[in-house]
């Protein structure tokens, strides 16, 4: 699969080791950086990220900063990007098949190595389930203008 991987500096180090194992599993890595442990903005490395998901370059995402929270947000703020925070598997397998999460983010203060791969391992080996999630997906596509156009009323 071809595989954007992105983070800031708090991640670095563990962008590099899943980069690695990522690529020793038969995928085809893009590292979008950051390239050192020099303080830089989660931001720039979010967008990187979610412009590759967006023009087709990559199928999947994992983007990582020190809570995993910053770089998630950015990455969701491209329409493209249904990026998903996780920190254990089964949040992982959910996001891809209720949500067809195609970024997964990280936070490599509070994720340790090997949870990380057992979440990434989950992410990539899910499908979406279809059926009634289609739905609620394209909906993510389509936020209102205006509540008086949700289908559902209150
Ligand atoms: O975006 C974040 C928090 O929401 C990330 O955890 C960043 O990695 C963090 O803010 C970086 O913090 P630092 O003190 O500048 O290393």
């Amino acid at each position: 699969m071809r595989i954007a991987i992105a983070s800031d500096h708090a991640a670095y180090e563990l962008k590099v080791l899943l980069a690695d194992w990522l690529r020793g599993e038969g995928h085809e890595v893009a590292d979008l950086g950051t390239d050192g442990p020099d303080s830089v903005d989660y931001p720039d490395y979010g967008y990187r990220l979610a412009e590759a998901i967006a023009s087709g370059s990559a199928e999947r995402g994992v983007a990582l900063c020190g809570s995993g929270i910053g770089i998630s947000i950015s990455v969701n703020r491209n329409p493209a990007c249904r990026c998903a925070l996780v920190s254990e598997p089964l949040s992982a397998k959910l996001a891809r098949e209720h949500n067809d999460a195609n970024v997964v983010a990280m936070g490599a203060r509070l994720t340790g190595i090997d949870m990380a791969k057992a979440c990434i391992t989950a992410f990539l080996a899910t499908d979406f389930a279809g059926d009634r999630h289609v739905r609620r997906v394209e909906k993510l596509s389509k936020p209102p203008f205006n509540l008086a156009q949700l289908e559902t009323s209150r």
